[in-house]
């Protein structure tokens, strides 16, 4: 099952505070309903240059840079900082049990209906299928595991 969250864009909503509420109404659920299981999405929609890229990932090259404030970070690596942190959380919680958890993400563009692989940009014009049980995937995208920050920002 796929949950997934809309975030429109536009350029002068992609303050600090901004980045905080889409945080808090998107990425909090969203990161709780990953360790229950669901596959989760978000998607950014909004016109070119209306901060899409801004809203998911922050200030160019805020990744490399350690400095950068908090503040100013995307919802991406927010999500993973709170998602392995949760992780933790649960296991040390639990310890009895040895939870394990296995995190995969994709990242894809949808421009004039072509379907690129950011993971892997060379693919440029994927397709979406139906699969009976699994329900709609995108066939041939990149799927990453990722269990740390680094693997993320690589
Ligand atoms: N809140 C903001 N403060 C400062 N600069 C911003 C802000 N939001 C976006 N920008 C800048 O505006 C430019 C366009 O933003 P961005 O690349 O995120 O748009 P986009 O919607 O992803 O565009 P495209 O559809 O062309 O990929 C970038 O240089 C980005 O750094």
């Amino acid at each position: 099952m796929f949950l997934s969250y809309f975030i429109s864009t536009v350029v002068e909503f992609s303050d600090p505070v901004f980045q905080l509420d889409i945080f808090e109404h998107v990425g909090v659920p969203l990161v709780e309903n990953c360790l229950a299981g669901f596959n989760s999405s978000v998607f950014a929609y909004g016109q070119t240059g209306s901060g899409k890229t801004y809203t998911m990932w922050g200030p160019a090259n805020s990744l490399a840079e350690e400095n950068v404030a908090k503040e100013q970070q995307g919802l991406t690596p927010r999500v993973f900082e709170r998602l392995f942190a949760r992780i933790k959380e649960e296991q040390t919680k639990h310890s009895d049990q040895q939870l394990n958890y296995q995190c995969n993400c994709s990242f894809l563009e949808i421009y004039n209906e072509q379907v690129t692989d950011l993971l892997d940009p060379s693919q440029r014009n994927l397709q979406i299928r139906e699969d009976v049980k699994s329900g709609v995937y995108v066939e041939n995208l990149t799927e990453n595991q990722v269990s740390t920050m680094e693997d993320v920002t690589q």
